[in-house]
């Protein structure tokens, strides 16, 4: 299958091109960039000299659909509005790493604070969430590919609200990330002098992936009652990695133990979500460079809470694994395709 990137010199656009080196049946036929068209990728990245020589081009769909059959859109959000319905008229099946299709448009507009798409085309889109709805996405045109906090905290608690093990309103979520979440433009809060030796917190209760995970845990919760939660995301001084600690009132008397045989359940068939035995946690350094998702828990029988941490790569699980995962579902691939690599502990 032949295969455009969009935003190929952005942080997610480059781990897809590191990525599908590795994939038996993926080639990468078109390469774009805004601001380097006409360079060469091996010429603005030179750690890719000797890997794909392709020149950078501006992202035009039509030119796009006489090399490609499928699209990975890793543009800021704002701009695959514009490129994906030029894109999808000429037959290219798209998935979206931006957060432009995740969500109904008048939550895009609120949370995103931009224009959204066309509701024809929000109505195509389904969300690229693999461990929950892998037989929706394999006949799609348009995946919406999740963010990289909804990513982690959704394959963390997914099981519990689906099996209502937990009041899901009760949910406190505190999610860390490193700084290339924020993709590589610059900015005041993200520079080097900013992060380093530093710990904070940012977008405390209006982080743009609050309706997106609500959404979601809505979508399982066995009630159907809307769920809302307190989400905190913090910038770690780290480049990869997002590890998120969630705390939720249990409905009943569950052990540790009886938890963590819902989870190994649950993700029976789940090739990337890993589980720790009780008394062993996830850890940034175990999944970095992967498309693994790193789950521990335990209950506290003093609270009747339990705790929940999970560990992604934002750029892999988070975005650029997540697509090529969902990439291999559209292409009727195993979903592991490409994608069975060790992580890179050092
Ligand atoms: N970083 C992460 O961990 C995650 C990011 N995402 C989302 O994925 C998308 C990409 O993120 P990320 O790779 O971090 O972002 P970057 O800022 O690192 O890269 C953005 C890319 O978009 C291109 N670009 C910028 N402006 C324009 C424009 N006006 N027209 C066309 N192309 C443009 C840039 O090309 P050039 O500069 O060469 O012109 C670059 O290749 C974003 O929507 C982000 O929110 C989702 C999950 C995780
Ligand atoms: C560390 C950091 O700044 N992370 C970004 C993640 C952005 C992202 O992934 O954007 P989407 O909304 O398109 O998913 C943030 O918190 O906004």
């Amino acid at each position: 299958m032949q295969i455009a990137i969009l935003g190929a010199t952005g942080y997610t656009g480059l781990e897809v091109v590191r990525l599908l080196q590795k994939h038996p049946e993926a080639e990468v036929t078109y390469v774009s960039s805004d601001s380097q068209a006409g360079a060469d990728l091996s010429d603005v990245y030179p750690h890719l000299r000797g890997v794909l020589a392709h020149t950078l081009q501006p992202a035009d769909p039509a030119e796009i659909a006489k090399v490609a059959d499928f699209a990975l859109v890793a543009l800021p959000s704002g701009i695959s509005t514009g490129l994906v319905p030029g894109l999808l008229e000429a037959g290219v099946r798209v998935i979206d790493l931006a957060g432009d299709h995740r969500l109904p448009s008048e939550d895009y507009a609120t949370w995103y604070k931009k224009t959204p798409p066309s509701s024809a085309v929000l109505d195509s889109a389904v969300y690229g969430l693999p461990e929950l709805y892998a037989s929706r996405i394999a006949d799609a045109k348009l995946i919406a590919n999740p963010g990289c906090y909804p990513t982690a905290t959704l394959l963390s608690l997914l099981p519990l609200v689906k099996n209502g093990l937990i009041d899901p309103q009760s949910l406190i979520i505190d999610a860390k990330s490193g700084v290339s979440g924020a993709g590589k433009a610059l900015s005041a809060g993200t520079h080097f002098v900013e992060v380093n030796e530093n710990f904070k917190a940012y977008k405390v209760g209006e982080h743009q992936h609050i309706p997106e995970i609500e959404r979601v845990l809505t979508d399982v919760n066995p009630n159907g009652e809307r769920v809302t939660i307190s989400f905190t995301t913090h910038l770690v001084p780290m480049i990869r990695g997002i590890l998120t600690t969630s705390y939720a009132s249990l409905t009943g008397s569950y052990s540790t133990e009886d938890l963590l045989a819902v989870y190994r359940e649950f993700y029976r068939d789940a090739p990337f979500v890993r589980l720790h035995a009780a008394g062993s946690w996830p850890q940034t350094r175990d999944v970095s460079a992967s498309n693994y998702c790193d789950i521990g828990l335990r209950v506290d029988p003093r609270t009747k809470r339990v705790t929940v941490i999970g560990c992604i790569d934002n750029l892999v699980k988070g975005a650029a694994g997540q697509a090529i995962q969902n990439l291999n579902l559209l292409a009727g691939l195993p979903e592991t395709t490409g994608l069975a690599t060790a992580p890179v502990y050092l």
